[in-house]
């Protein structure tokens, strides 16, 4: 039965390439595959969809074959790498869903875009690479690393939530989203619509011209922009766990069901929210309803239908 709520789902990069994983089209198209049998339910239960991902190991990746092979062939810049990633896990996600869906006997039809993403020039996110991309290294590995490649000795790396070392890149917020009418119309004609892979395509405004820069937008806040601007009732984000939690990894944590934006707010205040890792999840989360949206739900990719069903997941509202 129809029931036409506009959900955005948005799946990290970490889901599609998982720790442990060197990445291959293989290992991606497995995960995927796993990772969206709950969202076919979804669409035969006549859910109008958005589907967007993360690229943060994939892109990582990418830079890394674009600086082996550079006296071979011309490099390419990350705004193009951040395009090429949308494009290959787009299409894995289409390949994957029409797949489900035919043997699903539905009809419903993946549409992906090519999303571009205004961010501000000025934006001081550029002088502070802070996105996590590519590979998670040991202490040992990155030493490694650093005497046999010196172009790492110039990149800057952060620990990684517990995960291990990673190489971070500028990371502007999302201003707008330059093809926003095209991912509501087509979700309004209820085709599924992946877009804003990777964050998006970040551009800056030049003399009236849009010209893309180097950096990887964070795709949680990506994400908040577009269920804001198209109007999304529900923006899911799935992770590694099924519900937030205070006191995370602590003998005393405990699971959070529902919060509102003040309480969301406090708990950051009080550090309960990483910067690598849930802290932009709950901000994203905060920014989508104070720009107008309903309600948030953070939970596990296995667990959509449940937290749908107001079983499990953390939900936030205003
Ligand atoms: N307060 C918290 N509640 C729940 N999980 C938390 C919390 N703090 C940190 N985490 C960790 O953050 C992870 C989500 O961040 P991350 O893995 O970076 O996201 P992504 O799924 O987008 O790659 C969770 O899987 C969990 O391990
Ligand atoms: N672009 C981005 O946020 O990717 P991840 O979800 O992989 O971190």
């Amino acid at each position: 039965m129809a029931n036409h709520k506009r959900v955005l789902i948005a799946i990290g990069g970490n889901a599609i390439t998982q720790e442990g994983q060197v990445g291959t089209i293989a290992e991606q198209m497995e995960n995927i595959e796993q990772s969206l049998s709950p969202v076919v339910k979804m669409l035969t239960d006549g859910y109008d969809l958005i589907i967007t991902h993360g690229n943060g190991p994939q892109v990582g990746s990418a830079l890394i074959k674009e600086e082996t092979s550079k006296n071979k062939v011309p490099a390419y810049p990350l705004d193009i790498l951040n395009a090429q990633t949308q494009g290959s896990i787009g299409v894995l996600i289409e390949q994957a869903l029409k797949n489900k869906l035919r043997l699903a006997r539905s009809t419903r039809e993946v549409a992906t875009l090519i999303t571009q993403v205004l961010v501000d020039p000025k934006d001081p996110r550029f002088e502070n690479p802070s996105k996590p991309v590519g590979p998670f290294y040991t202490e040992e590995q990155l030493k490694q690393l650093k005497s046999e490649e010196p172009s790492a000795r110039d990149f800057t790396w952060v620990e990684d939530s517990g995960r291990g070392y990673r190489r971070v890149v500028p990371s502007p917020l999302p201003v707008d989203i330059l093809n926003k009418k095209a991912i509501q119309s087509l979700a309004e004609n209820h085709f599924v619509v992946v877009a804003g892979g990777g964050g998006g395509i970040p551009v800056v405004e030049d003399n009236g011209q849009f010209i893309g820069v180097e950096a990887v937008i964070d795709k949680d806040f990506a994400s908040a922009l577009i269920a804001a601007q198209i109007e999304a009732d529900i923006f899911m984000i799935l992770t590694g766990v099924s519900r937030v939690m205070l006191n995370y990894g602590k003998p005393n944590q405990v699971e959070l069901a529902e919060m509102t934006v003040a309480q969301a707010k406090k708990y950051m205040n009080e550090g309960q929210f990483p910067k690598g890792s849930m802290g932009p999840k709950i901000e994203a989360a905060i920014s989508y309803i104070e720009n107008g949206g309903k309600q948030v739900i953070i939970t596990s990719i296995d667990k959509v239908e449940a937290a749908l069903n107001g079983e499990t997941g953390t939900k936030i509202v205003r």
